[in-house]
């Protein structure tokens, strides 16, 4: 099994993340994962903050001379801010005069609908909205995004699995249907403004981002992950929180601001004959395949062994700069939610999170299906449960 945590405020020192269970000797060095937190920070719409800070990764544990060593690994993102918050997300108490006269580190009454500011503090007892928006705040996704990395390296090592993931609809906009990237894709993708394939498609969302921005509006979309070259059978439909779909739509919506899930073609089965839904089996030379992809490479909560493809809706960003209606909540007055800078869209940067989630949850069911406390030996068990299936 394995497992993962994070910890650590957006303003905070830095980020935390945890992963146990991973087998030993997965090749992954600190650029795998500076190079996966990069790509996090790519992606047009995004606010100041994402030019101005470094993601400064530190290995605690967990890997050695390039290979990881089958005990926890720890990774350490340092936010390079920090120095400027170091006062009003101190970790001791700190002198009311000491936050006095510098606007960031003044109370924030007035919650944004939408964040998870106002929620939170009635839960949590808080009568401002810092002690919320921190954790709330999808600064967080850096830590399992560096966590995806070792997941990656593992899929690619373990049984030559690939990741990718790409924008399929962005404020409105939605890219032409039946594009599935693969691995020789990601470069054109990461290099695209939107991370999208067609160029037409790409040019009318950055298009909507700068109308958005003009307009002090933010926007939301839909992303897009595939995994290539997985083997039937991860996962399982003997019981609900033992299938991978299952698994793969809660992993998805605990992204902050992931508002639905759709396995391939999802909704739009629904509204599809069946004779025309399903994913047809046929014999061929490299065993037996299906005819399309329609189900997204899951079948009874299994994978089929086809390419697994899921879709990820994200809500526009909350804080909207021409700020909605709230209630201040230290005078009970009407008010207009804070606003001190933010994203106009992330949704380039979601497919990179979604794509560390899907990885994670993957890697899980690998190594729930196949054991193996080293890659090695993952990957002989990988080897002969094909055999097994290998056309006589
Ligand atoms: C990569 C990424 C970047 C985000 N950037 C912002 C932002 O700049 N401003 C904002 O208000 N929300 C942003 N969000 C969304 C909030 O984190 C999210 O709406 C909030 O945590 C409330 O959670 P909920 O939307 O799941 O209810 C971002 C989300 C993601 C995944
Ligand atoms: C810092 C990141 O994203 C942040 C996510 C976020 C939110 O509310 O979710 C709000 C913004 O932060 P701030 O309010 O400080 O401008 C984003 O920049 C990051 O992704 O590394």
């Amino acid at each position: 099994m394995l497992r993962w945590l994070t910890a650590g405020e957006s303003h905070g020192p830095a980020l935390v993340a945890v992963l146990e269970g991973m087998p030993s000797g997965v090749e992954v060095t600190s650029t795998t994962i500076s190079d996966a937190l990069a790509r996090r920070r790519l992606g047009y719409g995004r606010g100041a903050r994402m030019k101005f800070e470094a993601d400064e990764l530190e290995i605690v544990g967990g890997i050695r001379h390039g290979r990881t060593l089958g005990s926890p690994i720890a990774l350490r993102i340092g936010n390079s801010e920090w120095p400027k918050w170091d006062k009003v997300m101190a970790a001791d108490p700190v002198d009311e005069d000491e936050l006095a006269g510098v606007a960031r580190n003044a109370p924030l009454t007035r919650p944004r609908p939408g964040h998870a500011d106002l929620v939170g503090m009635q839960k949590y007892a808080h009568d401002e909205a810092r002690p919320i928006l921190e954790r709330a705040s999808a600064r967080e996704t850096a830590a399992r995004v560096a966590l995806g990395a070792v997941a990656t390296a593992f899929l690619r090592q373990v049984c030559g699995a690939s990741v990718v993931s790409h924008v399929v609809e962005f404020g409105g906009v939605r890219a032409p249907s039946g594009l599935v990237p693969t691995i020789d894709d990601v470069e054109r993708l990461d290099a695209d403004p939107v991370r999208t394939l067609d160029e037409a498609t790409s040019a009318a969302m950055v298009a909507e981002v700068d109308a958005a921005r003009k307009d002090g509006d933010t926007l939301g979309g839909v992303v897009e992950v595939v995994v290539h070259g997985l083997p039937p059978g991860l996962g399982s439909h003997v019981h609900w929180d033992r299938r991978l779909d299952a698994r793969l739509a809660a992993a998805l919506m605990g992204i902050q601001a992931i508002k639905g899930v759709e396995l391939g073609d999802g909704f739009e089965l629904a509204r599809t004959r069946g004779s025309l839904a399903h994913d047809e089996i046929v014999g061929t030379e490299d065993g037996i395949r299906r005819t399309s992809g329609r189900s997204g490479g899951t079948e009874g909560g299994m994978s089929t062994g086809e390419a697994l493809r899921v879709r990820a809706a994200m809500k526009p960003i909350a804080t909207v700069p021409r700020a909605l209606r709230t209630v201040d909540v230290r005078t009970g007055e009407a008010a207009q939610a804070h606003h001190q800078r933010s994203d106009v869209a992330a949704v380039p940067a979601a497919g990179i999170v979604a794509e560390a989630m899907v990885a994670l949850v993957v890697a899980d069911a690998v190594v729930e299906k196949f054991g193996g406390d080293s890659v090695a030996e993952t990957a002989r068990n990988v080897a002969s449960y094909l055999d097994q299936l290998a056309p006589a």
